[in-house]
Formats: C-alpha cells, structure tokens, sequence
C-alpha cells in the first residue's frame, strides 16, 4: 500500500490565457489530496472517492468503466474515473506493464471544482502513489509531464501544464507553453480563499473561451492583455510590491470577467474582498462558480467573507513550498 499527496493551488495571475501560451503564475496553497494505492490481484481499478459528491461513493471497474459496479448516474462515474483512469494509465506506461489492477483511495481537502486544482492534485498524487506501488521512482518533472498528459486528455486537447507543474513542484512557478520554472525568491503572500460551494466544470469553461476566442477578435486581444499583466505582475512580484499585485489582480478579474467565466457568486466575493481593503481580488482557476483569492494580510476580509450571501466558506490559504509528497 502506498500513499502520496500533493497541493492544490491559487492562480495569482493568468489562468485560461494560460492554455494560449501567455505566461501564468499559480501558487501551492497548504490544501492538499491523499491518494493510497494498493495492487490488486485483478485487472480491475476500484477507485473510493469520498469526497466526490456530498456523499461519495465507491465505484469497482474494469478496462470499461461503462462496466463499472456502482449505484450512481453515469456522469457521476466517468467524473470519478477520468483522472483516476488517466493516472492509472501513465504508471503502467511508466513501469511497462499492462492490466495490473488497483485499489485507489482519494481523500482530499481540496474543493472540488472550485479552482483550487483538485484534479491535477489527485493525478499528481495518483501517479505518484501508483508508480511507486510498481517499484518506479519518478522525478517531481516527469510526474508534472505525465500528470499534464492526463488533464489534457479529460479537458479534451486544451489544457496548460500550470496547475500540475505547481502540484507536482510545490511552491510559486512560472509557466508558459512547455517552460516551466519554480520562482524561487516569491515573497509570502497573504492568501485569502473564498469559496461559494459550487463547481465550474475546466474542460467547458476552456472551450467556452476557445469559441469567444474563435468567433471576436477582441476575446483573442483580452487573452494577450491578460499576458502583458501577468509579465507586469511579475516585477510586481520580484520588487514584493503586494499593492501593485492587487492592482494588477483586480485588473486580472475584470479581463476574466469579459472572457464569461465570472459568475455571480464570484463577483459578490470579490467586491466583498475589496471592499473589506483586500490590495486585491479575482477569482481563480477556471471560474463559473468556486473560489476567489483576495491578498490581505489582516482578518479583514476573511470576516467579510463569512457575511458575504453567496460565500460559503472563507479561509486563508498559506503557501506551500512542498510539492508531490510521500506519506
Ligand atoms: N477528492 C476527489 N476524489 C475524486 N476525484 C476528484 C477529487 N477531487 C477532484 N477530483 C476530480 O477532479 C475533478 C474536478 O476538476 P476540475 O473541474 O479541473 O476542477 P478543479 O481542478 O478546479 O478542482 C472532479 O470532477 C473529479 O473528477
Ligand atoms: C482554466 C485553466 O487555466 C486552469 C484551470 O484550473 P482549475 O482546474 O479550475 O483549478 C485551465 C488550464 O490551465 O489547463
Ligand atoms: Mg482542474
């Protein structure tokens, strides 16, 4: 039985821009998702996801998971096991062997859904996990590649290697297309996490974007505005001038915001935020519904947030410089 966790993450600039190549800036946050592996004796993957309705469930399959031996809608499932079956897959390519069967655990928390990364938390870890069950040790980089290969695929050919970089690496990165890089000298950020309770589906929110991209030149031009704030917003980081960042995160919001994955419940936690003297707010991930992240170094909007209709939880967010871990 092996068990490994990894991170989840807060976009401090540039999430969706990001699939277009644009240079963005996710950052760890101390959230994080366990995944326990153990081989079976069968080909079958028995995946125990307990967090991933209100109720969890579990689900036993075999290479179909139309197969599968559940009590629960078919979306539900192939929710359950996209991930699970795409980090399945990357470590039995890893370790050369096909049709060794698992039982998988997932215990997270990390929201589902709500921008904070939980998949590529669940197939960093799941990789990991099931790697090292095989006898194969993979390095922090080849994780993140092969985790990236998964998010791609289930997001349907159009993701970025941000969030699964920064889960497998831990800590503030840079990324840009295939360049990805940990910053080393990132000042503590004072991170505030609001969250409304529901989810944004990834995979539609990026082909919501793609289409507006597609059909306005001017969605195409608010991607490359959000690439010369994330360039601005990293002199902000390097000078640590945490005034200027919010600056740039609330001008980071609004671009998002015209790019249609804003909703309603995010703008409430976000003008809360604000008006609480946040240096700044914008939501974060993929949008739709979910999480904002807000910089204040008092209680301030954290205490805003909890009186906020709309916002569920509020909650503040330290850094976390470990990535992949071993448990
Ligand atoms: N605790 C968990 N157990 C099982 N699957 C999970 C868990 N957390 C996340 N996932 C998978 O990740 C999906 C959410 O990923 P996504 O839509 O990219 O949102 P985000 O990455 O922002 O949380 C879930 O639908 C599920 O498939
Ligand atoms: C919208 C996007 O930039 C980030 C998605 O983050 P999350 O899955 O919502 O946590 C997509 C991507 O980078 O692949
Ligand atoms: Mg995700």
């Amino acid at each position: 039985m092996t068990t490994s966790s990894a991170p989840g993450k807060v976009y401090l600039f540039g999430e969706h821009a990001v699939v277009y190549g644009e240079p963005a800036v996710p950052c760890a946050v101390s959230r994080r998702a366990r995944v326990t592996v153990e081989r079976r004796d069968d080909d079958r993957i028995r995946v125990d996801a307990a967090d991933l309705s209100l109720d969890g469930f579990t689900v036993t399959y075999g290479d179909d998971p139309g197969d599968a031996d559940v009590d629960v809608p078919g979306d539900l499932v192939a929710a359950a096991t996209g991930y699970v079956d795409g980090a399945v897959a990357q470590a039995r390519d890893a370790a050369g062997v096909e049709g060794v069967g698992f039982d998988v655990t997932i215990e997270s928390d990390i929201p589902l859904g709500a921008g904070l990364g939980s998949s590529a938390a669940v197939v960093v870890a799941g990789i990991d996990a099931a790697t090292r069950e095989l006898g194969v040790d993979l390095s922090a980089e080849e994780l993140a590649d092969r985790a990236y290969r998964v998010e791609h695929e289930v997001q349907e050919g159009q993701a970025s290697r941000a969030d699964t970089f920064c889960s497998a690496m831990g800590g503030a990165v840079r990324v840009e297309g295939d360049d990805c890089d940990r910053i080393g000298d990132a000042p503590e950020l004072p991170f505030v996490v609001g969250y409304d309770g529901g989810a944004g589906n990834t995979g539609e929110l990026v082909a919501g974007v793609r289409d507006l991209k597609e059909t306005y030149g001017f969605a195409d031009d608010t991607v490359a505005a959000i690439g010369d704030l994330v360039r601005q917003g990293e002199r902000a980081l390097r000078d640590g001038d945490v005034g200027e960042l919010g600056d740039l995160m609330d001008f980071n919001h609004g671009l998002l915001a015209a790019l249609g994955v804003s909703s309603r419940s995010l703008e409430a936690m976000v003008w809360a935020a604000r008006d609480a003297g946040a240096a700044g707010a914008k939501l974060t991930g993929a949008g739709g519904g979910g999480c904002i992240v807000a910089l204040d170094d008092t209680d301030a909007t954290e205490r805003a947030l909890e009186y906020t209709p709309g916002c569920e939880s509020a909650f503040r967010a330290e850094l976390d410089t470990e990535g992949v871990r071993r448990e």
